[in-house]
């Protein structure tokens, strides 16, 4: 027995072959694929909606191919044959059921609409930044002294408190775009169409019996019910770089890719960053708001993408364009109102950008922040929507990449912010480093519904005065909320298998299997590339990272003379401080035929020295995650690493008796350690061949995709969507 929505079907078939059901009402048609045997019943379920319409499409023979509508009522037993009579009744039935759902979206609409004119009756209908602002102030008052009714809303056109529910219901009237405000469950179901519109189609998915062979040959899309199951959400993640259209680090790295893992367990997935510049795939929706940001109004235009099960939507605004080099530059102040602008746009965004058509609305959503950048977001979420009964079903999760960067500023900072005065104290904060001080992570953390970090042993770490950088004791507040998950990689951009950029230049891609042939290859190719001599038994180290304190770059320069006196490669890609960039030069300067000091930011070599290196260098102070490491195991390469957060977590150490481990790991952030394990690695490289490629093999095998984080996460976006 086959499902639609909550409707079940029985395809009945006569031959071997397989068919395709095709949801022709949904935006976006989805498949679903059958094998089968002659008549039988199948198993499947359609992940569409309740009033999806389907057809049946077969491979290419000429044969007829029926499908059955019953009741969702009705036992699998008396379902067995085709049944005019039954199919007519189960559409009747459908039909009554669409029916009842318009009739209780059309009093809903009515509702809104008596509270929406309501409330304009005591507000003028175009009311100044300053009143919006003291009306936000009064009702926020109001509310928490208990005088404000539930689900009552804000009198705003788009604005700085952006909700406009009242023009939303008066556009919902002349153009039946109503789906935007409303609970997506509802939206998706009335997309943009009428009632009538609605019968007419559901009268026209009665006819479900089709004849085959005249369609065009199947296209498989296999698409198994969701794994999600009954938790199937929308999920917007906001970010302020993700990859391939930006990134700087790690952080857009995630973005781009546990969407798409997320996206493959059923969930309705959205990404939203803003648009540095030109992205070649990415559409104008035609959709244009203007937000507050220090007193002006800023326009932002907004752009979207449908990649690999993803919405993709990027904010365009001048002061985002052209700085896809330099995203987290400029003054302490030019910053803070990109980011304001960004979540004040992107907290909106489902109800203003109709990816495949449909908004996502504000029903079943769960909104994942990320750093500080967008720890506004669920600060806005609460204050201008939730604390005002707007977007009740709207959660907020916030993801610590990384606490060292927390946008601090003077407590005055909190103007630009245009938030109500009693949020002050949730960004107020002190510690002996900042004294008292304004701090948008601080905020964020307090307000979030969850709060996940990218590591167990960075949770562990972020809880104590030194690993918490003067927010340990709020994450400890809040540690009911908060948990750790380790990242995931994705196995399609980072794999030697598929690698894109190991197809040329002498690179070769490479499974377990080619390992011995393969990563020789790309070592040599990298040699080469280069120009460092081409040895293969001399072991290549690499190091891949922003160059800065947190990586550890100063505790390989300490080691450097010692590595010099080894026959070994040195090979460092990373850009960051200047007078560590200048280091890197000097180093290769000094020593040409071992050291190799890249600095810039390549996307293409850092694939590459992945592939080619032997071991890679990670000998971070402090380091939530690590993705390096991760992408160099699925590598066959090395890791000797400082064992601190998330690299604690990931890389075993090597156990000589045992013939376990990742890697070679040391406890402190000790130039001495680290030689010390590199000392180790080396002699086990160069004497034990078959302990080396015990290493790497395990390292290969490990299950590294996303699809185990996106498990997890779905747990915290269950928790933070039942969280009152
Ligand atoms: N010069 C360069 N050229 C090309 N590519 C370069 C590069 N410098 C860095 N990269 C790439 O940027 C990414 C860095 O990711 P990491 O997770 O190692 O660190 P990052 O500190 O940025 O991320 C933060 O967020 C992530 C994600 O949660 C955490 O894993 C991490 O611990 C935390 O510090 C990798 O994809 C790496 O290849």
């Amino acid at each position: 027995m086959a499902s639609l929505g909550s409707l079940p079907f029985v395809i009945e078939t006569k031959a071997e072959s397989c068919v395709l059901l095709h949801c022709k009402n949904h935006h976006r048609p989805k498949f679903t694929h059958f094998s089968y045997k002659p008549r039988k019943s199948l198993e499947a379920t359609c992940l569409h909606e309740l009033t999806c319409g389907i057809s049946l499409r077969c491979d290419g023979r000429r044969q007829l191919w029926r499908i059955k509508r019953v009741r969702s009522s009705d036992s699998e037993e008396g379902v067995g044959d085709v049944d005019t009579e039954d199919t007519l009744q189960a559409t009747i039935e459908k039909s009554k059921k669409v029916l009842a759902m318009q009739r209780d979206l059309l009093q809903r609409i009515a509702e809104r609409r008596k509270l929406v004119s309501s409330v304009n009756s005591n507000h003028p209908d175009k009311i100044s930044y300053e009143e919006r602002n003291d009306s936000l102030q009064n009702q926020d008052v109001a509310s928490s002294t208990g005088s404000m009714e539930p689900g009552q809303i804000l009198p705003s056109e788009a604005g700085p408190y952006g909700v406009d529910s009242s023009q939303q219901l008066k556009k919902a009237d002349s153009e039946a775009v109503w789906s935007d405000a409303l609970p997506s469950f509802l939206s998706r179901n009335s997309e943009t169409t009428s009632v009538k519109d609605k019968q007419d189609k559901d009268s026209k998915n009665s006819s479900l019996l089709v004849e085959s062979g005249a369609s065009d040959p199947v296209i498989e899309d296999v698409q198994p019910p969701p794994l999600a199951g009954a938790n199937v959400m929308n999920v917007i993640l906001v970010a302020a770089e993700c990859a391939p259209w930006s990134k700087t680090g790690g952080l857009g790295d995630v973005a781009g890719a546990l969407p798409k893992a997320l996206a493959r367990r059923g969930h309705r997935v959205m990404v939203v960053a803003p648009r540095y510049g030109n992205y070649a795939e990415t559409q104008d929706t035609g959709v244009r708001k203007r937000y507050k940001v220090d007193g002006q109004d800023v326009e932002v235009i907004y752009f979207q993408a449908y990649i690999d099960g993803v919405d993709f939507v990027f904010i365009e605004c001048p002061m985002f364009l052209h700085i896809e080099n330099n995203i987290y530059g400029g003054n302490r102040m030019d910053i803070l109102k990109r980011m304001i602008l960004f979540c004040k746009a992107a907290v909106e965004v489902p109800w203003h950008v109709p990816c495949g058509g449909v908004c996502y609305g504000d029903g079943n959503l769960v909104f994942i922040a990320n750093d500080w950048h967008t720890a506004l977001l669920p600060v806005y979420l609460k204050a201008y929507y939730r604390d005002n009964g707007l977007m009740k079903y709207t959660r907020s999760v916030l993801v610590i990449h990384n606490i060292a960067h927390q946008g601090r500023g003077p407590v005055d900072d909190f103007r630009y912010v245009d938030l109500p005065e009693n949020y002050m104290d949730l960004f107020r904060l002190y510690d002996p480093v900042g004294g008292e001080h304004f701090n948008i992570f601080a905020a964020g953390l307090r307000t979030a519904d969850r709060i996940v970090t990218v590591s167990h042993g960075y949770a562990w770490e972020l809880k104590t005065s030194e690993g918490g950088w003067g927010l340990h004791n709020i994450i400890n507040e809040c540690d009911w909320k908060f948990t750790g998950i380790v990242n995931g990689i994705d196995t399609k951009d980072w794999n030697p298998q598929y690698d894109v950029h190991l197809t040329s230049d002498g690179y070769t891609n490479y499974s377990l299997e080619g390992l011995q042939t393969g990563k020789p290859q790309c070592k040599a190719a990298l040699q080469k590339e280069l120009g460092l001599p081409v040895r293969p038994e001399v072991p290549v180290i690499g190091f891949i990272g922003r160059l800065d304190h947190q990586k550890g770059v100063d505790l390989i320069a300490e080691a450097v003379p010692w590595m010099m006196g080894q026959d070994v490669q040195l090979i460092m890609l990373g850009t960051g401080r200047p007078d560590l960039e200048q280091m890197l030069r000097q180093f290769e300067n000094q020593h040409q035929d071992k050291i190799r000091g890249w600095v810039g930011f390549s996307v293409k070599t850092a694939h590459r020295m992945t592939a080619g290196a032997d071991i890679l260098l990670m000998p971070s102070r402090f380091e939530p995650c690590g993705l390096n490491q991760l992408y160099a195991m699925s590598y066959g390469t090395v890791p000797v690493a400082h064992a601190v957060g998330g690299l604690r977590d990931t890389v075993q150490p090597f156990d000589p008796f045992k013939e376990s481990g990742l890697g070679w790991t040391f406890d402190s952030a000790d130039t001495n350690k680290l030689i010390h394990a590199l000392g180790n690695c080396l002699y086990t490289y160069r004497e034990y061949k078959n302990s080396w490629e015990g290493l790497q093999r395990r390292g290969m095998m490990q299950e590294l995709s996303w699809d185990h984080a996106a498990v997890h996460y779905e747990e915290v976006l269950v928790a933070a969507k039942y969280q009152w």
